[in-house]
């Protein structure tokens, strides 16, 4: 079974995003589709699976035409997606997610014990072990993708489209992912997936297609493709960052934040100290207590004890417009959901930081909001650059940036900022961008904290590196001391 997509073209209010594709994806394959944030990935997909309606060119599944007027069209024609969203309802278990609306029956009666053959079936096929009858709320975010994946299946498709499946993973989860993909591969059934974790692409994948400009840019077998390669053609460029200049910046760096004592739920004790100038990195396994030590420094979890100074100062952080009001800003990982006004246009998404502290939306001069907009842009490389679209017309990857713009604009008085996995759903190119930003900020006396799931991210990243275990700090690592080995190896401690 194959999938020809030829000369496909699709534009929005006349603004053109594909431009004529051709993409063929082949019987078998684990075909990797990638492109920087806005290239039009998610609207190619959108064409296939009936959301939306390209404007011209063809496509073909097993050689017959194909034209979807709706997702229900596209599902029996063969193509199924999953998104990344997940549209589990967790108020039900394992087995009537899955057969949400489509159970088996006899008369008036559900079939439980045939659902539940079939659904241990095709666990056992992915190689993972989840109890049927649990409670979706125990389980980690990879079985739940692959409980989405399982729905998928069901439906017999001919194609499997899915969009950014370990945005969202923790390393060890993708990895897990990444082996029940393998395993389906056996199946025959082709797979376009989704990312923009370059690993995965050479862990998993047969092709892959870069897609920039409207065009696919490069396809090719991954076997004969370099990493160099494939990051120059999603940004259009060659990518490099600087690595933390740990010499010049050493004398300049001063203690900012002293954390003593710290617990509070699922965390602690934790002493930890941050300083300016200094980007440190925290990194820990799921459940480590990443989120929870972020969130209890912004004020929006309960101490259960121990202090926090900043400047020397004492803080006493009730809640988050304490913590704004020291200096202190996060970015949280559910940025989509808890931080972008999807109603609102960029410019004003942007000028959201300075309108916190003004106390409202009413005082912000239009010029103001429109050159913050223009310095954010300019930083994170933010597509398209027009201030007054609304945020909900930007594609995932620029949403992201909006937020990040929001405390990485020119004039704001942050001291230090907290980052909860900024770079998930960030394209190759603007993650080189926000790295440059996020080093030269601490020039100026900036501290940032940064979780990141990728090992390989904070080697680039950050001057320091504090590893949580449970709840704990299980080691501290200093520059040249970074590395994948090392980092899991503390993560591990007391596992
Ligand atoms: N409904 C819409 N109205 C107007 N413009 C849109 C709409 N949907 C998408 N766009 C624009 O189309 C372009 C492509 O967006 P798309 O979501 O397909 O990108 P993407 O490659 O999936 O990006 P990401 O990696 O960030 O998810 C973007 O510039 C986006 O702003």
């Amino acid at each position: 079974m194959s999938v020809v997509i030829s000369n496909l073209k699709k534009a929005y209010s006349g603004v053109p995003v594909l431009k004529g594709v051709d993409l063929e994806i082949e019987d078998g394959e684990i075909h990797a589709f990638l492109g920087a944030n806005g290239a039009g990935k998610s609207t190619l997909i959108k064409c296939l699976s009936g959301a939306e309606q390209p404007d011209s060119g063809a496509i073909e599944v097993d050689g017959k035409p194909f034209a979807a007027s709706g997702p229900r069209d596209a599902m029996r024609a063969g193509i199924s997606v999953v998104y990344q969203e997940l549209s589990l309802a967790s108020g039900l278990n394992v087995l009537d997610n899955v057969f949400l609306g489509q159970e088996y029956k006899r008369g008036p009666f559900v079939c439980k014990a045939q659902e539940e053959r079939e659904v241990r079936k095709w666990f056992a096929d992915l190689g993972v072990s989840i109890d049927p009858e649990a409670d979706l709320l125990k389980l980690s975010n990879a079985e739940l993708q692959v409980i989405e994946i399982v729905k998928a299946l069901r439906t017999n498709p001919k194609l499997l489209i899915l969009d950014e499946p370990t945005a969202s993973l923790t390393e060890r989860e993708a990895a897990q992912l990444s082996a029940q993909l393998l395993a389906l591969k056996k199946k025959r059934l082709p797979l376009l997936y989704v990312t923009h974790r370059l690993a995965e692409v050479f862990a998993i994948a047969d092709r892959v297609s870069v897609l920039r400009g409207g065009k696919i840019v490069l396809s090719s077998k991954v076997s004969d493709v370099t990493e160099q390669e494939i990051v120059s053609a999603i940004a259009g460029r060659s990518v490099g960052t600087t690595p933390p200049d740990y010499a010049s910046q050493e004398s300049r760096r001063s203690p900012l934040a002293q954390v003593r004592g710290l617990t509070a739920p699922g965390i602690g004790p934790i002493d930890l100290d941050v300083n300016s100038c200094e980007i440190l990195g925290i990194f820990g396994l799921v459940g480590s207590g990443r989120t929870e030590l972020l969130e209890a420094l912004f004020g929006a979890r309960a101490l259960a004890g121990g202090t926090i100074t900043l400047g020397g100062k004492p803080l006493n952080l009730r809640r988050p417009s304490d913590a704004v009001r020291a200096g202190i800003a996060l970015v949280p990982e559910d940025r989509l959901r808890k931080s972008v006004f999807q109603t609102l246009t960029a410019g004003e998404n942007v000028a959201m930081a300075s309108a916190a502290k003004l106390g409202t939306l009413g005082f912000r001069s239009k010029s103001s909001e429109q050159k913050a907009f223009h310095d954010v842009s300019r930083k994170l490389n933010l597509q398209p650059r027009r201030s007054e679209l609304e945020a909900r017309r930007f594609s995932g990857g620029n949403q992201q940036k909006l937020v990040l713009g929001r405390w990485l604009q020119d004039g704001q008085d942050c001291r230090m900022l907290l980052l909860d996995e900024p770079t998930q759903g960030v394209d190759v190119g603007a993650r080189g961008d926000l790295y440059n930003v996020l080093s030269e900020s601490t020039k100026t006396g900036l501290a940032v904290v940064v979780t990141s799931s990728e090992p390989e991210e904070l080697m680039q990243l950050a001057h320091r590196v504090v590893v949580l275990s449970r709840g704990r700090v299980a080691g501290v690592l200093h520059g040249a001391e970074i590395n994948q080995e090392r980092l899991l190896h503390l993560a591990h401690v007391g596992e």
